[in-house]
């Protein structure tokens, strides 16, 4: 491995305390085979190790330390290339994410330092929020403001506050001053499944819209982007054969305007590549939930540029707190969780009423039980009838109904993992559905879709259903845009069981009822408030919380901010 390659991290997806082990070795090994002392071995293991845990650094080094590794040839301070660089702060870095750092860093501050603030046609923005009331959009009014002549703009929100309502309006106020007209407009979002669920919102919320303006906004509709959704990935030419980027500075993305949503997936080297591929006059805009879980690569960009843009309360940042969710008995549950408060968590949980319960489930036994009810629950529904009349039709019957509850859990592994919880759902369904033990489908069986299939136009966590035909075959079928469409079992890309998904995998998605279970390990790395409010935002309804208290309060004890110094350098390179 070369180590001052940042061109791209490597790849490494392997989980377990067994792959980190062996990792930090073999990073001791490589320093001390290249002249490095036990101290230098030691701490370069502990960052690759914190890499893989998202940390772009190690929390800053006592002075001992720092003067232990003082004379190493192969530690610098930034300022020529070296393997590592320890930071005035005192930080330990793995080349590449200090430059990641930096660079992110130094090019959001030139694009903030590059705005012009072109003031808004007053009677155009009250047009596009026609009817208002701005006690509940007021902020969404700011964000359409705000954005023009910026060339970064980052919105930022919980649940069902608008987000994508407000960027549609961004879009066309953008399109009305000629920015999107001359460059055009690109969305994108790092994953398939959430970049179809933009364009497939945008296009909803524009036909909405389109009805309610006069008929001079009619060409900035023509502008807004309706057939593909982009991967943050496919947008920067991702080239698989070069393991490389194809857009950079000496080859831009071709827009005026960049939207990327769900931002807080984004992770550092990401965004720099992102920041590298714009053109210098591009607006880019960030759209996410601050609050929820941090990508899987290493940073934390989207909640260090929200943390420091709101500390300087900056123009740049609008931050929606509106929720137009139907329900909102649940919305003192999230805040009590957003901002990590223990108490206002179990009084909001009492105050919903039956819409927010909580078990302690604390070992195997309990969760069998609480299991038990919840596939109960699956299993009364009946196996799915043969489809009959308008297949399609009644397969999004179905879909939707499979999508009205899902139970999150925090672990993939492990028995209170999503592979053992699945496999216990699954046993139970075959025996109350009495589907025979050879038959590796049936009818009402949940999957999801664990890897993007662009040919196919299936994504990864789309989520599919099994269900038998008229004609007596059974086919897997999945809700998209352009209504359900089905698969043979055998056609489909890779794919698990969906009865439970990971609180990681859920993210953009919603449920009118979703039960959260947490690891009953109140030590366990992975509890986190951020893990915590992923998992409760998806509800829109009810939702229950599968925990021992002392999990709950581990995870709301740990607001997880990574490691790394961006937020620093993000405030030191200012506006
Ligand atoms: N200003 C508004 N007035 C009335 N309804 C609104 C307004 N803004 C948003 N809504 C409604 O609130 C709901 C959520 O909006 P939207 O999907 O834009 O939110 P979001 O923040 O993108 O949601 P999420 O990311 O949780 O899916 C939609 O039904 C939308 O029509």
């Amino acid at each position: 491995m070369n180590w001052l390659d940042y061109a791209q991290p490597p790849r490494l997806e392997l989980e377990g305390r067994l792959q980190e082990r062996a990792l930090g070795r073999a990073m001791a090994r490589w320093v001390q085979s290249h002249g490095g002392g036990a101290v230098l071995a030691e701490l370069a293991a502990r960052a690759a190790v914190a890499e893989l845990h998202g940390d772009t650094a190690l929390a800053p080094l006592d002075g001992e330390r720092c003067q232990a590794i003082a004379g190493e040839s192969m530690v610098g301070d930034g300022r020529e290339t070296r393997p590592f660089v320890l930071d005035a702060a005192g930080r330990f870095y793995l080349w590449r994410n200090y430059v990641h750092e930096c660079e992110v860093a130094a090019l959001i501050g030139e694009r903030r330092r590059a705005a012009t603030p072109l003031p808004v046609d007053e009677a155009g923005l009250a047009a596009l929020f026609p009817g208002g009331d701005p006690a509940r959009d007021g902020a969404q009014r700011e964000a359409v403001r705000a954005v023009g002549g910026r060339r970064l703009f980052v919105l930022t929100g919980g649940p069902g506050t608008g987000k994508t309502t407000t960027v549609l309006r961004m879009l066309l106020r953008l399109a009305r001053d000629g920015i999107a007209a001359r460059d055009g407009i690109a969305v994108a979002a790092p994953t398939g499944k959430a970049a179809q669920r933009l364009v497939q919102s945008l296009r909803q919320e524009s036909a909405r819209l389109r009805e309610q303006l006069p008929a001079d906004w009619a060409p900035y509709f023509e502008l807004l982007p309706a057939s593909e959704a982009l991967t943050v990935h496919r947008l920067l030419g991702w080239s698989p054969g070069r393991q490389a980027y194809g857009r950079g500075p000496d080859s831009p993305i071709s827009a005026g305007v960049v939207v990327v949503d769900e931002a807080s997936m984004l992770d550092l080297a990401q965004l720099r590549a992102l920041l590298r591929a714009l053109s210098p006059t591009a607006t880019l805009v960030l759209v996410g939930d601050a609050d929820q879980l941090d990508p899987v690569g290493a940073g934390s960009v989207l909640g260090d540029l929200v943390s420091v843009l709101e500390a300087q309360q900056a123009p740049e940042l609008v931050r929606l707190r509106h929720s137009f969710r139907a329900d909102s008995r649940l919305l003192p549950v999230l805040e009590a969780v957003r901002l990590g408060q223990a108490k206002a968590l179990q009084a909001a949980l009492a105050a919903a009423g039956g819409q927010g319960r909580a078990h302690p489930v604390e070992n195997s036994a309990e969760l069998a039980r609480v299991l038990r009810r919840w596939a109960d629950g699956l299993a009364e529904a009946g196996s799915p009838a043969p489809l009959a009349g308008d297949e399609a039709a009644a397969a999004t019957k179905a879909l939707r109904a499979l999508a009205e509850r899902q139970l999150l859990a925090a672990l993939r592994e492990g028995s209170f993992g999503t592979e053992a919880i699945n496999a216990a759902i699954e046993r139970h369904l075959r025996q109350r559905w009495q589907v025979p033990a050879d038959a590796p489908w049936y009818p009402g069986r949940a999957v999801m879709v664990t890897r993007n299939d662009y040919g196919l136009r299936l994504f990864n966590g789309d989520i599919g259903l099994c269900l038998r035909g008229a004609d007596g075959r059974l086919r897997v079928w999945f809700e998209t845009e352009a209504g359900a469409r089905a698969f043979a079992p055998g056609a489909l890309p890779a794919h698990e069981p969906a009865f439970a998904i990971t609180i990681h995998k859920s993210q953009g998605s919603e449920y009118d009822q979703a039960a959260v279970l947490l690891p009953p390990d109140p030590e366990h790395r992975i509890l986190s408030r951020q893990l915590l409010y992923t998992g409760l935002s998806r509800a829109r309804r009810a939702l229950e919380l599968w925990a021992p208290q002392d999990s709950l309060d581990a995870a709301l004890a740990r607001p997880a901010r990574r490691a790394g110094g961006l937020a620093e350098r993000l405030a030191a390179a200012g506006p």
